[in-house]
C-alpha cells in the first residue's frame, strides 16, 4: 500500500540573508509542502541566523567527490547502496546506534562489490535524517503527527507535538557528531562513507547553504510528498552543487520523470541526479520502464537506484506499520529485472535498515511474524530492516548480481 501524496501547504518561507539574495529570490513565495507550523516566527528567524553562521557540516570538496563517484554508478561501472534509519532520533544517536547502521551498510556493500565485481558506494541515511513527511497533519489520536526530532517530539503529548525551531540546533549538533562516527567508521574500515538525507525542512536547509553547496550533507534528495516541479523543494535543489536524489512514486508519468531530469540535470551531468524508483512490488515491472526509458531517451546520465520500503508499507493487525521482507525483495527483483529488459544499469538500492536487532518488518529468514513486532519495535517513523533482514536482503541482491556478472564476464577458453 503506498501513501498518499498530501496536498502541499503554502508558506511565508524567510530565507536567511547570509544564503545570498539568488537563493531568496528563487524560493520566496513558492509552495513549500510539509513544511512546520512553527508557533513562533521570532524564535524560527533566531534559529535560522544561528544556523547561517555555524560552520558547514561537510566540506565541499567531499560533496564533489561523492558526485564523481556517483558518476562512476551513472556510467554503469559502479553501485551506490543508501540506508539508514527511516527517522534519525536524538536519543538514538549514539555511537553504538551510529556505528551498527553504518556496519550493516558497509556489509551489503562489501558483498554487492564482491557479487558485481564494481566498486560500490556507501551513503548512510544519517547525519541529518531528521525530518519526516507525513501522510496526514494528524494522528488518530487528534494530537498533531511527529514530523521529526527536528520539529516536534514523538511522545503523545500536546506539548511533545508542538514544533519548537530550536531543534534544528540540536539537530545540527547531532549530525556533526554523527558525522564524527562516520568518519572513524570510514577510517578504521579504510573506506570512503558519505551521508544524505531528505532535504525537507528549509528553515534548516537553506541556511546551510553556502556558495552554492547545501552543506548540511553530501547526499540529498527529495521526498515523494514534496517534488512538485515548481515548488521550493525543487527550486533549491535546483540551486545547488550537490548529488540531488528524487524519489519518483507509481504515479510518476514519462514526461514527468524527463521535466524532473531536464530541470535539475540541465547539463546532462552524470552523478548529479539520483533517481529513486519507490513503486511497490506489484508496480514496479509496469511502471519504471517508460520512465527508465524516457529519462535515457533525454539523454539524461542519471543513476536508477530502488527503494524497495516505501511502496509496501502496510499495516499488521495489531496497527503497527510494518513491511514484509518477501515484497520488499519481490520489488528488488523486479526492479533488477527491468534494468536486464532494457539494458539499463541497475544502480543499486535504498534502504530503511538498521544494524540493531529490532522487530518492525516481518519475514526475512528468522521469519519475524506480526505477533513478534511489539517486542522490539522502535522506530519514530517506518518499519526498518533489522541487521539480518539488511543481510538476508544483500543475500538475495548479490545472488542476483552474481547472476548479471556472469552474463558479462567474457567465456574462459
Ligand atoms: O518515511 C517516509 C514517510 O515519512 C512515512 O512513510 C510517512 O508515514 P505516514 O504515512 O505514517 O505518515
Ligand atoms: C519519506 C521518505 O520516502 P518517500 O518520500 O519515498 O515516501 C523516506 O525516504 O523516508
Ligand atoms: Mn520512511
Amino acid at each position: 500500500m503506498t501513501t498518499p501524496m498530501t496536498t502541499p501547504t503554502a508558506t511565508s518561507l524567510t530565507v536567511h540573508d547570509g544564503t545570498g539574495p539568488d537563493l531568496a529570490r528563487a524560493l520566496a513565495g513558492l509552495t513549500a509542502g510539509q513544511q512546520p507550523r512553527w508557533p513562533d516566527q521570532e524564535r524560527v528567524r533566531e534559529v535560522r541566523a544561528a544556523l547561517g553562521a555555524l560552520p558547514p557540516l561537510v566540506e565541499p570538496a567531499a560533496v564533489d567527490r561523492l558526485r564523481e563517484r556517483l558518476a562512476e554508478a551513472a556510467l554503469g561501472r559502479a553501485l551506490v547502496v543508501q540506508g539508514g534509519d527511516c527517522a534519525e532520533t536524538f536519543a538514538g544517536n549514539t555511537p553504538e546506534h551510529v556505528r551498527a547502521n553504518l556496519h550493516a551498510l558497509l556489509h551489503c556493500a562489501t558483498l554487492f562489490e564482491v557479487a558485481s565485481g564494481l566498486p560500490v558506494v556507501p551513503v548512510g541515511r544519517v547525519a541529518g535524517q531528521y525530518a519526516k513527511p507525513r501522510s496526514s497533519p494528524t494522528g488518530p489520536d487528534g494530537l498533531p503527527s511527529y514530523r521529526g526530532d527536528i520539529v516536534n517530539g514523538l511522545a503523545a503529548t500536546a506539548e511533545a507535538r508542538t514544533p519548537d525551531p530550536r531543534r534544528m540546533l540540536t539537530a545540527y549538533d547531532g549530525a556533526g557528531a554523527a558525522l564524527d562516527v562516520l568518519d572513524s567508521v570510514a577510517d578504521a574500515t579504510r573506506t570512503e562513507l558519505f551521508a544524505g538525507h531528505e532535504a525537507l525542512l528549509l528553515d534548516y536547509e537553506v541556511p546551510l547553504v553556502r556558495d552554492g553547496y547545501a552543506l548540511s550533507g553530501h547526499f540529498l534528495w527529495i521526498g515523494e510528498r514534496t517534488r512538485e516541479l515548481d515548488g521550493a523543494h525543487v527550486a533549491l535543489a535546483r540551486r545547488i552543487a550537490n548529488p540531488m536524489g528524487l524519489k519518483l512514486g507509481p504515479s510518476t508519468t514519462p514526461e514527468q520523470a524527463v521535466a524532473y531530469a531536464e530541470a535539475l540535470d540541465p547539463d546532462r551531468v552524470p552523478g548529479r541526479l539520483t533517481l529513486i524508483s519507490r513503486m511497490g512490488a506489484d508496480r514496479v515491472s509496469d511502471v519504471l520502464p517508460p520512465l527508465v526509458e524516457a529519462v535515457a531517451d533525454a539523454g539524461h546520465p542519471v543513476v536508477w537506484l530502488c527503494d524497495p520500503m516505501h511502496g509496501n508499507t502496510e499495516t499488521a493487525a495489531g496497527g503497527l506499520k510494518t513491511r514484509r521482507f518477501d515484497r520488499i525483495a519481490a520489488e528488488v527483483s523486479g526492479y533488477f529485472a527491468v534494468h536486464r529488459a532494457i539494458g539499463s544499469h541497475p544502480g543499486g538500492l535504498h534502504l530503511e535498515l538498521t544494524g540493531d536487532d529490532v522487530t518492525e518488518c516481518l519475514g526475512g529468514r528468522e521469519d519475524l511474524r506480526e505477533e513478534q513486532l511489539p517486542e522490539r519495535y522502535l522506530t519514530g517513523c517506518d518499519p526498518r530492516l533489522n541487521g539480518r533482514q539488511t543481510l538476508d536482503l544483500a543475500r538475495v541482491v548479490a545472488e542476483i548480481l552474481l547472476e548479471h556478472s556472469a552474463r558479462r564476464a567474457p567465456v574462459a577458453v
